[in-house]
């Protein structure tokens, strides 16, 4: 079946599950332990109802919005995900293509399967770097260096990982990269022979071995002392946090669960989003990931203040089911579902988006016990 006939992006999940090997499919699905925070993240979303405005003019509908400076196509961005080749033998290549093509921003993973130098030679298109901080810091150095020479417009500086979260599903295949795929940014830089074995997953142990896990809010200011390039910071969860996350300078939040593969039983972004929003979105752009799989998703989470939102696996999946057309595919879904999603809600521009266009599941009790 071509990706061409899939009408969404469960469809493509189902494809995908057939196409690849099943320790590929289970590490690009799967989240940590007994995924309470994975089922959260799509289950939160369905809670919010949304309150459609009607005869409005809708004849002309734009989805076109600014982010850092640049103009996108949408308000849909792609999340850094580690690996593409598992995917597709062409890798993060193809997904970049299709994202360029689709004139959105790509966060390329500092884990990729593909360097992040082939990557910007597949030609224009706005993309940041996505950070882990290595224990070497001349190496971790030398990538943001080199992002800054290929072009990337900015870091994204992954926060939610000193150590990987446990992945039972890989654990129980024995995660291991299979010879034609590796990390390709640091091919060369890292010593990774003598690795200890502290785990059943190979991406454990690499992480064990190699991420500083003494990173701390000093090294957030340490980063913008090696770069002029805005710093983003990816994996806030609280207030607390995204306060500190402005002191410290930081050009813009995430507010991300990785996917709901680190810490369990964390809440689903989008159920923390507004409170974020509320304490530091006047002063900084607040964007959210996790669980995104529809229009209607992306419009919820603006409603609830987001500046912009990103996609993780729905890019992998396009990618694993038809390459660069797989992924432009997924893409053309969600410019498509928010384009009808805004005309259904009497909405011309991403700017008219507003609060009062959804109502929470809280809201919905308090409106009814309020009549009883
Ligand atoms: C297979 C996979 C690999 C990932 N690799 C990275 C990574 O290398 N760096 C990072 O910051 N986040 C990584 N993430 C987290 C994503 O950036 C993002 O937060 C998450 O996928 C969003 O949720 P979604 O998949 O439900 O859209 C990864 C997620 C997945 C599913
Ligand atoms: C190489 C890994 C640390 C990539 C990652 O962040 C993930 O698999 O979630």
């Amino acid at each position: 079946m071509s990706s061409q006939e899939l009408v969404n992006l469960d469809e493509f999940e189902a494809l995908a599950k057939t196409k690849l090997p099943k320790m590929a499919f289970d590490y690009f699905a799967s989240g940590s332990e007994d995924e309470y925070s994975l089922r959260e993240n799509r289950n939160a979303f369905s809670r919010i109802r949304l309150r459609p405005r009607i005869l409005v003019d809708v004849s002309s509908v734009d989805a076109s919005t600014t982010v850092l400076g640049f103009r996108i196509s949408m308000p849909v961005m792609v999340a850094p995900t580690a690996m593409h080749k598992l995917a597709h033998p062409e890798g993060e290549v193809a997904t970049a293509r299709a994202i360029s093509a689709a004139d959105t921003i790509m966060i390329l993973s500092s884990s990729s399967s593909c360097s992040m130098e082939e990557v910007a030679a597949t030609g224009p298109g706005v993309r940041f770097f996505q950070l882990y901080v290595y224990k070497d810091r001349q190496i971790t150095t030398q990538l943001v260096h080199r992002a800054e020479d290929a072009g990337y417009s900015a870091i994204v500086l992954t926060v939610d990982t000193p150590r990987l979260g446990r992945r039972e599903a890989d654990l129980k295949n024995k995660f291991k990269l299979p010879p034609h795929v590796s990390y390709k940014n640091v091919e060369g830089l890292l010593n990774v022979n003598n690795l200890e074995k502290t785990s059943d997953s190979e991406l454990a142990a690499w992480a064990d071995n190699l991420f500083d896990r003494s990173l701390n809010w000093k090294d957030v200011k340490w980063l913008q002392s090696i770069t002029k390039l805005p710093v983003i910071l990816k994996g806030i969860l609280t207030v607390e946090d995204a306060i500190l996350a402005v002191q410290a300078g930081a050009a813009g939040i995430m507010v991300s669960n990785h996917g709901a593969r680190q810490l369990n039983y964390v809440p689903a972004t989008i159920s923390v989003l507004e409170e974020v929003v509320k304490a530091v979105g006047g002063q900084v752009p607040v964007f959210l990931d996790g669980g995104i799989r529809r229009g209607t998703d992306v419009f919820k989470a603006l409603a609830l203040g987001a500046s912009g939102v990103f996609v993780g696996r729905p890019s992998v999946f396009g990618l694993a089911v038809d390459g660069e057309a797989g992924v432009r595919k997924v893409l053309q879904m969600f410019q498509n579902e928010l384009e009808i999603t805004m005309a259904l809600m009497g909405v011309c521009s991403i700017k008219q988006i507003c609060r009062n266009h959804v109502q929470t599941e809280h809201e919905h009790h308090t409106a009814i016990n309020s009549k009883l």
